[in-house]
């Protein structure tokens, strides 16, 4: 059963170029990011972009991460599958993560869409034969077309997530992280999406997403979390999550 725990996790992002007083005068002022800190001891400045995060996500759940820029909903994905290391605090995670946001991850631009098919699929852990026994099917599912024959450095952003999301739902993992962008999908693309990523929660995984489009998130997600410099704001059912973030930015 596949299961994801933060308990107490801390990330501090470090920013080098740490001559400006400005950054330190204007901490806590925005409305939007992280909390920018000096470090304890030095003169270093840090983006905590997750604050003391206790998280459990389980089976079969479908999570939307809700928030305004910078509230720090990639940096939990990025926990999630193991992108960053945590400041402080704990992750467990068991099952296998596919994540869809590091789409450069195990693929070549000058590579052609059918090389990188088999490239990321290897990345992922599938042998050489399995990948190459599926690749037809995952290609038709990208709706490239002859794009697959084209080097992936000449595709759009969208045309990029079609490929890796096409690959990632291949491989049937127990944990499917997704951050915004698959939206710039056209809308034959999502609706074959949400049929694939149907069949991909039927096998009882683990889906969290990030995403600004409320539709998106209401008809692929059940709980939301609605994230604000770095810490749960709010936790529920999607819909109640979403009103109430609607609310907050109307008033
Ligand atoms: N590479 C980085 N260097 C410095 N700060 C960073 C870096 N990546 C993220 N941050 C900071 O961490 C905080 C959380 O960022 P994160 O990307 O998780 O936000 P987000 O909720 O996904 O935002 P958005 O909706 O704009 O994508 C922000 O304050 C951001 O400035």
């Amino acid at each position: 059963m596949a299961s994801i725990t933060l308990s107490g996790v801390v990330v501090d992002i470090p920013i080098y170029d740490n001559g400006s007083r400005s950054i330190k005068n204007s901490v806590l002022s925005v409305a939007t990011g992280g909390q920018i800190r000096p470090r304890d001891g030095t003169n270093r400045i840090v983006v905590r972009a997750l604050d003391a995060l206790d998280l459990h996500v389980a089976h079969g759940d479908r999570v939307g991460l809700i928030g305004h820029n910078g509230a720090g909903k990639s940096t939990i994905l990025r926990v999630m599958s193991g992108i960053y290391e945590p400041t402080a605090g704990s992750v467990s995670i068991d099952g296998e993560v596919a994540s869809m946001f590091n789409i450069g991850f195990g693929m070549d631009p000058d590579a052609t869409g059918w090389d990188n098919i088999i490239l990321r699929g290897m990345y992922l852990g599938f042998s050489r034969r399995e990948i190459e026994a599926r690749s037809q099917e995952i290609g038709e599912l990208t709706g490239l077309g002859e794009f697959l024959d084209m080097p992936l450095r000449t595709y759009s952003a969208g045309m990029s997530t079609r490929l890796a999301f096409a690959i990632s739902t291949a491989i049937s993992p127990e944990i499917l992280l997704i951050d915004e962008g698959i939206g710039a999908g056209d809308a034959a693309f999502l609706s074959q999406a949400q049929e694939r990523m149907r069949k991909f929660i039927g096998k009882a995984g683990i889906l969290v997403m990030a995403s600004h489009s409320n539709d998106l998130l209401l008809s692929w997600c059940t709980k939301g979390i609605w994230m604000e410099h770095g810490r749960i704001r709010m936790q529920g059912r999607i819909d109640e999550v979403i009103k109430a973030y609607k609310e907050s930015l109307a008033g």
